[in-house]
């Protein structure tokens, strides 16, 4: 397959119809899709490496070895967080073909309705549920779909989920069924090939299939510095350039430049080719091509914190840190007779949970800072339109206001020879924002990401009564019967103050990074129009996850990818 690549000399110099910076999730999918056009030529300059046939990667708890290692992992850190304590959080984005798709967890979730039908609402006509839904199906490859994504139960999953659920389900929070609501509790499926309980990801789906067509040019280890721009009152994009093994390199366009490089560096080349908000470009000494404020604003991201569990021995309770070690290996086959490949840790169990079902005194306290909130933001005139949508979710009892993760990932779990289950809560439709700006005009330096985390009060009180629910959901049989102590935060943590301290003390991330270079209108805050070209330019689209511009409750992968197959071009 290696050889199947393009040389620097296949590509530095040279015209295609399309350039696609970044072979990642969507930048794999679209060039698969435009070369299905046999007189259509693409080029995909992806800055990290191929990985093909990694272990690290099919593997799918192989992301425990790929975190924050720099072959694979961009390994951003964001800036202190002022109302965490100052913590800085690690920004994890994948790099190499497949991109996050090759790092990710695997959970593949369909999109609420309301959060797709939201886009339409920030005034992008065309963009609704409907529409997304039909490529939803027909990228899945399942029972009912014949696309190109196998979508199915992992065989290993780690004994905690079912038990989990049925607590879940005694505190009233039902068993997902019904089709217009991702509320309730799931088994997750994942992004899994079926017979070989192997990942798959945006390279063994869309790239391999597609490797051998000419008209397919992918070149890894090209990373881009800039868009080339010819200057006037709209942009045309020329081309772009590229580091190749520490040299500069030109490459030519003759159609479009799809920029997929994700939601920190789409933004960062954007500002480094000289479209972005004149006052930073100017005092960086980068050439003002296009005044586009809103590039690398809007960044949203789901935080959370997680409740870390030792359980009882004698349940089989199978953890990372136990399916790993050989030890338990007789056992694994005697409960996953049917299990293929090699054993491998998975997500299963998630929870999705509206503020509704959240005892009565504790609605009226999220809402009470919810008005509070509104009233602040009015009278500063910072309410914008994306917080009238996320005001509406959390008025809406069919979408989720948090997710409850069962995971049997616990790094340095203490006592190699237990179980250990993190139940990770994730705030699910953040109100606060930040942004994500070059802090220099080399394009080596990382951006500075700034999320914002709790600058809304919201979403602090949120996360604590989601965390006091799971911990009550944890009391309740059958979970409580598997467990034998709580280890993070622990069983002295209990009051609000102390909950808050907590949370801001340990807070993580999903990685569903978005809005970054928002589709919207320009007037409200968009960098991209409804067909995701860069206002002002002739020739410039982005597809990836930055044009996101809400956060999505549900995990982004299939979102993303529908939206790949969907946009016209
Ligand atoms: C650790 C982790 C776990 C996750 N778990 C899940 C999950 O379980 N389920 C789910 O649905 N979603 C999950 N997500 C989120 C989901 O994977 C991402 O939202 C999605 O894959 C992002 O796709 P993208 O195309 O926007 O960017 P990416 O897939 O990140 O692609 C961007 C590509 O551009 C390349 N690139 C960047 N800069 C340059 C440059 N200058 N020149 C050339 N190339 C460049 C990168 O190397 C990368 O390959 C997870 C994400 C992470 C990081």
């Amino acid at each position: 397959m290696q050889n199947r690549l393009a040389t620097i000399g296949d590509v530095a110099g040279k015209h295609f119809d399309f350039v696609v910076i970044g072979g990642g999730t969507a930048g794999l999918t679209l060039a698969s899709r435009l070369t299905e056009n046999p007189r259509v030529s693409v080029v995909v300059l992806e800055a990290g490496d191929a990985h093909f046939e990694d272990s690290k990667i099919l593997t799918p708890d192989g992301f425990m070895r790929q975190l924050r290692q720099p072959e694979y992992d961009w390994a951003f850190w964001t800036v202190p967080q002022k109302h965490s304590g100052d913590k800085v959080i690690s920004w994890s984005r994948g790099k190499g073909l497949g991109g996050s798709s090759a790092m990710n967890f695997l959970m593949w979730t369909t999109p609420q309705r309301e959060d797709i039908d939201g886009f339409e609402k920030l005034g992008n006509t065309g963009w609704k549920w409907e529409m997304l839904a039909t490529y939803m199906k027909k990228i899945e490859r399942s029972p009912s779909g014949l696309g190109l994504i196998p979508v199915g139960y992992a065989h290993t999953p780690s004994g905690a989920e079912l038990p989990f659920q049925q607590s879940m389900n005694a505190n009233g929070i039902p068993i997902a069924s019904v089709d217009d609501t991702t509320c309730g509790s799931w088994m997750s499926p994942s992004s899994i090939e079926p017979e070989t309980g192997c990942r798959v990801d945006a390279t063994t789906a869309y790239l391999l299939p597609a490797l051998q067509r000419p008209n397919l040019h992918v070149l890894t280890g090209a990373y881009v510095t800039k868009l080339l721009t010819s200057d006037g009152t709209r942009l045309t994009a020329m081309g772009a350039e590229f580091v190749y093994n520490s040299l500069l390199h030109n490459v030519y366009v003759d159609k479009e430049i799809i920029l997929s490089a994700g939601a920190v560096k789409s933004p960062q080349i954007l500002e480094l080719s000289g479209i972005g908000n004149c006052k930073l470009l100017r005092s960086l000494g980068i050439p003002v091509k296009m005044d586009l404020p809103a590039v690398g604003g809007s960044l949203r991201d789901k935080v959370t914190v997680s409740i870390v569990l030792e359980m009882k021995e004698g349940h089989d309770i199978f953890s990372f840190n136990l399916m790993a070690n050989p030890e338990f290996h007789s056992r694994l086959n005697e409960v996953y007779p049917n299990a293929t490949g090699k054993f491998s840790s998975v997500v299963s169990g998630m929870t999705f949970i509206p503020t509704q079902a959240l005892p009565e005194g504790t609605q009226a306290s999220i809402f009470s800072t919810a008005e509070t909130f509104v009233q602040n933001a009015k009278q500063h005139g910072l309410y914008t339109k994306v917080h009238e949508l996320l005001m509406d979710h959390l008025g809406n009892s069919k979408v989720p206001d948090f997710e409850v993760i069962v995971t049997p990932f616990v790094p340095g779990a203490p006592n190699p020879k237990k179980a250990y289950i993190a139940l990770v809560i994730c705030l699910s439709h953040p109100f606060s924002s930040g942004d994500t700006h070059i802090q220099s005009a080399d394009p080596q330096i990382a951006p500075l990401i700034d999320p914002c985390v709790f600058e809304c009060a919201i979403d602090l009180n949120i996360l604590v009564e989601a965390f006091k629910f799971t911990r009550k959901v944890i009391q309740t049989a059958p979970f409580c019967d598997l467990v034998s102590k709580e280890i993070r935060p622990g069983p002295e943590v209990q009051s609000d103050n102390e909950i808050k301290a907590a949370i801001q003390g340990n807070i993580a991330t999903i990685w569903h990074s978005s809005g970054t270079v928002s589709m919207m209108p320009k007037e409200i805050g968009g960098v991209v129009d409804t067909k995701l070209k860069v206002y002002g330019t002739t020739n410039v689209r982005v597809v990836d996850m930055s044009i996101v511009p809400l956060p999505i409750g549900t995990h982004t992968q299939c979102m993303l990818i529908s939206i790949s197959h969907w946009y016209e071009l």
